[in-house]
C-alpha cells in the first residue's frame, strides 16, 4: 500500500480568490528566479480552468522580460484554431505587462506529431532546467499536460528518466493529436501547482491520492515524482466564464 506522496492543498472561496492567489505566488516564484539567474520559465497549461488565473497574472508587476513563458501540452492545431492553448496564452496570459514575456510555443506548423514533437523538442532545447514554474490541470479521468490513461505510450509519457523534453500522444478521449512536456520537466519544477475547480475534480484528485492505488492515475504518477511537494489550488466554482 504505497502511502499519498506529500502535497499542499489549498481552498479557496471562489475561483477569483484562486486566481489571484495563484497569480501572486507564481508572479513572486518568477521573480526570484529572475533575482537569483537573471531568467525565470514557466509553463502552463491550457483548457478551459486557467484564464481567469492568467489574467490576474498578466498584471503582476514583475521583469517580464526576463521571463520564458512556455507550454506544459499543445493540441496539435494552430494557433489560431479555438482549441489552441497558444492561442489561449496569447489572448489571456501574454497580454498587460506580462506582453514583454518571450514566448516559447510548442506548435510548429506541422501537424504530423512525430515531427511536431522533435520541432518542439528543439525549440526548447535551450530551455533553462529545471523550470522555476510549471502550473498543471486535470481532467476527470486523472490525466494532466496530456498524460492521458488511454494514451498509446502513457508509459514513455510517465518515465521519470524521460530524456526526451517534448513527445508526441495520441489518446481516443485526447480529441486531437496532442505534444507534452515529458514527466521530468514538470515532475522537477522548482515550484509545481495543480489548479483545478469543482467538487468532481476534488474527488478525482482526492481519490488519485489514496493508499494502496494500484494503478495510479497520471496526477499521482507526476506528484510521487515531484522534486518538490506540488501544492493544489482548488475553489469548489466551476464557473468557464471567465
Ligand atoms: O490542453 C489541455 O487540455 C490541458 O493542458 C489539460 O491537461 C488540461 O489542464 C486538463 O484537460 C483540464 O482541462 P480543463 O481546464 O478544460 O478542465
Amino acid at each position: 500500500m504505497r502511502p499519498p506522496p506529500p502535497y499542499g492543498f489549498q481552498a479557496f472561496e471562489g475561483a477569483d480568490a484562486l486566481a489571484e492567489a495563484l497569480a501572486e505566488t507564481v508572479a513572486g516564484h518568477l521573480d526570484k528566479a529572475v533575482g537569483s539567474n537573471g531568467r525565470a520559465t514557466l509553463a502552463v497549461s491550457g483548457g478551459t480552468t486557467p484564464a481567469r488565473f492568467f489574467r490576474q497574472l498578466s498584471q503582476r508587476p514583475i521583469d517580464w522580460e526576463r521571463v520564458t513563458v512556455t507550454l506544459v501540452d499543445e493540441r496539435l492545431v494552430p494557433p489560431t484554431a479555438a482549441r489552441s492553448n497558444e492561442r489561449l496564452v496569447r489572448e489571456t496570459l501574454l497580454r498587460d505587462r506580462a506582453e514583454q514575456a518571450r514566448f516559447v510555443g510548442l506548435w510548429s506548423g506541422t501537424a504530423d506529431p512525430a515531427a511536431a514533437a522533435t520541432a518542439a523538442d528543439e525549440r526548447l532545447a535551450d530551455c533553462p532546467l529545471p523550470l522555476d514554474a510549471v502550473v498543471l490541470g486535470m481532467g476527470l479521468d486523472g490525466h494532466t499536460a496530456s498524460y492521458f490513461p488511454d494514451a498509446e505510450n502513457l508509459d514513455t509519457l510517465l518515465d521519470p528518466a524521460a530524456r526526451a523534453r517534448v513527445l508526441p500522444v495520441r489518446a481516443q478521449s485526447a480529441g486531437e493529436d496532442r505534444l507534452t512536456l515529458t514527466l521530468p520537466l514538470v515532475a522537477r519544477a522548482r515550484f509545481l501547482a495543480l489548479h483545478i475547480e469543482g467538487e468532481a475534480k476534488r474527488t478525482v484528485f482526492e481519490q488519485a491520492m489514496q493508499a494502496g492505488t494500484a494503478s495510479p492515475a497520471p496526477i499521482r504518477a507526476v506528484f510521487e515524482r515531484a522534486t518538490t511537494p506540488p501544492t493544489v489550488y482548488w475553489a469548489p466554482s466551476e464557473d468557464k466564464k471567465p
